[in-house]
């Protein structure tokens, strides 16, 4: 669709940025009618400068390839050396454009650290404009005129869009590393577990009222995916109806983008990690250590009954479905619990009694 039309703090923003780069005008000028969809996000800015680069590559190497097809095969010249050259260097540059512009896309999405998905696409982005020089240096021969002239200034515009969009990614790169933690504020963390239907989102309420905190419910999250029909709400829907877990790219995404907007900077993380591939991902991605996890413990006839009386229209509360996320629980969440027990992090509360008595049982772990 079209961009939103930008405004002036937007183009400010880019302007700004683009004086990182070898080629602020340009940049400016190739980026700005953009500013509206960038909102001064520096991921995104890279990614649209990769994009304005990859176009021009594009629209270059085909120049390139189609002059190079049109000479005749016994042509030997100097020019038409440097032109086959150039077109199969110019093959590469655009291919690595390519590969970065897909890479940009994914961050964050793929199990591996933003940072090291960063240095993939500065190393390719190198390489791309490596080739580009290449392309130029063949011409170093041919004896200068007209059709060396054009050929040399339009590789030379590639460059510059090239250039600067591996300057955006730099600057975003020095600036992406731990995104959360390098933040000036620091948050803090505590996991909530516990099997379904025990009590975590009640007593999470509670706690977040009494003591300060941004409860965060990543079933709720889910939920919201689906009914905002998002593009992961069928995979979602069709997980929670049968009581697995969702992909963690998926959930460590959605708690990574609500807890870089919020406002504020302790948060309770309720129903998350489930799994220990849960946590492995929520540490590269996330990386803040909670201070505090708790476990509502409580036998499984209880939980049963709990979710079944829970009558809020939730397509898994139903027995089938809650066998099978009591057998997810303790297949894939009770490693997690033992985990963080084991790194005296661990805090087992009790969850059988009325909500005020459970409350009270979790005071001391709140006003110490
Ligand atoms: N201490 C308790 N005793 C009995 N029922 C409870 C208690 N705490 C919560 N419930 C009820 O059990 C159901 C599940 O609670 P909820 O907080 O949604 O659990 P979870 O977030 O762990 O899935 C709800 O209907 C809730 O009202
Ligand atoms: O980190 C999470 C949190 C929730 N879920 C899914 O959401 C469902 C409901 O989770 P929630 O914590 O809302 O409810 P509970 O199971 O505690 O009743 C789970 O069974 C999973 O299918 C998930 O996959 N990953």
């Amino acid at each position: 669709g079209h961009p939103p039309p930008p405004t002036s703090t937007e183009t400010d923003y880019i302007r700004t940025s683009c004086h990182t780069t070898r080629y602020p005008e340009t940049c400016f000028t190739s980026l700005s009618k953009y500013s509206g969809a960038v909102k001064n996000n520096p991921s995104r800015l890279a990614t649209l400068a990769i994009h304005v680069a990859l176009s021009k590559a594009s629209h270059m190497s085909n120049y390139v390839s189609t002059i190079s097809r049109h000479m005749d095969s016994d042509n030997t010249t100097e020019y038409s050396a440097a032109v086959r050259d150039c077109s199969s260097v110019f093959g590469d540059a655009v291919d690595e454009i390519r590969k970065s512009y897909k890479e940009m896309k994914r961050l964050g999405w793929t199990g591996e650290s933003v940072r090291f998905q960063l240095s993939n696409v500065q190393t390719w982005m190198s390489a791309a404009l490596t080739n580009q020089d290449t392309c130029v240096d063949g011409f170093d021969d041919v004896s200068d005129g007209d059709v060396k002239a054009e050929m040399v200034g339009r590789v030379a515009a590639v460059k510059e869009v090239t250039s600067n969009a591996l300057a955006l990614v730099n600057s975003y790169a020095d600036t992406a590393d731990a995104p959360i933690q390098s933040k000036a504020r620091s948050p803090t963390i505590n996991f909530v577990l516990g099997g379904p239907g025990v009590g975590k989102g009640t007593q999470c309420t509670r706690i977040a009222e009494t003591y300060g905190f941004t409860h965060l419910s990543v079933g709720d999250l889910l939920r919201k995916e689906i009914s905002s029909n998002s593009e992961y709400g069928d995979i979602i829907l069709d997980t929670i109806s049968k009581g697995k877990i969702v992909s963690s790219e998926v959930t460590v995404k959605l708690l990574k983008m609500v807890i870089e907007s919020s406002e504020t900077d302790r948060f309770l993380i309720d129903g998350f990690p489930r799994s220990e591939e849960n946590r492995m991902v929520y540490e590269q991605i996330i990386g803040i250590e909670p201070e505090v996890v708790l476990f509502f413990d409580c036998n499984e006839e209880e939980m049963m009954k709990r979710v079944l009386h829970r009558n809020q229209g939730r397509v898994d509360d139903n027995v089938d479905t809650t066998k099978e996320r009591l057998r997810v629980f303790e297949a894939y969440t009770l490693p997690v619990i033992r985990y963080y027990s084991q790194k005296q992090k661990l805090h087992k509360i009790n969850a059988i009694g009325t909500e005020d008595e459970i409350f009270e049982r979790l005071r001391p772990i709140f006003t110490t």
